[in-house]
């Protein structure tokens, strides 16, 4: 038989994080390549697509970059949405914010459950240290992201949305 081998792939990526991290603007980054810095108020929800080129094949991906909420219970249907609609998570915290770190920790746990609760599969997890570039006032050492990462079997890396492109799109 001759198989006809699809052409392109689709990824769900959640972009996950207190407010202010710096979620729009890495999205912002990875399918403008360009950083804007300020842009008002932001939409609700939104969900972007994002086309590139993976190991020779097309792939699209579908990223939404929703605001924050402390609501991480799965009774809430759209945290439950949210979190079944994603084949993988990119969870940001800065690195000049304690609390934004704590809240990734949060999300990784909440995350895992729910999706053992909703039984769906393992998916990857991203952790993403954003504002590397304002070091003089780092809050979070890069140790603990990394060691956050190895215990929780999640990726990590640290980058900066204002000034690199291609540490966002290796994130990605
Ligand atoms: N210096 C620096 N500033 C950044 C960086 N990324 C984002 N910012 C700034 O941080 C602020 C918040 O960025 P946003 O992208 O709006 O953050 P967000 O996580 O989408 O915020 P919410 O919409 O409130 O959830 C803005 O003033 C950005 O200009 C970065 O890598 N370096």
């Amino acid at each position: 038989p001759c198989y006809t081998w699809s052409r392109t792939m689709d990824a769900n990526v959640l972009v996950l994080g207190k407010e202010s991290v710096g979620k729009s603007a890495l999205t912002v980054r990875l399918l403008t390549r360009r950083f804007i810095g300020e842009y008002g108020l932001h939409p609700a929800e939104s969900v972007y697509s994002h086309s590139l080129v993976v190991d020779g094949r097309e792939m699209t991906l579908n990223i939404w970059d929703s605001p924050h909420s402390e609501d991480l219970s799965l009774k809430t249907s759209l945290f439950a949405k949210k979190v079944q609609w994603a084949d993988g998570f990119v969870l940001v915290y800065s690195i000049c914010d304690r609390a934004s770190f704590n809240t990734v920790c949060r999300l990784v746990q909440a995350i895992r459950s729910a999706r053992d609760c909703l039984s769906a599969d393992k998916a990857p997890i991203v952790i993403v240290g954003n504002k590397r570039d304002l070091h003089h006032r780092r809050a979070v050492p890069s140790e603990e992201g990394r060691r956050l990462a190895l215990q929780t079997g999640c990726h990590f890396y640290e980058v900066s949305a204002a000034e690199n492109y291609h540490g966002v799109l290796t994130a990605f």
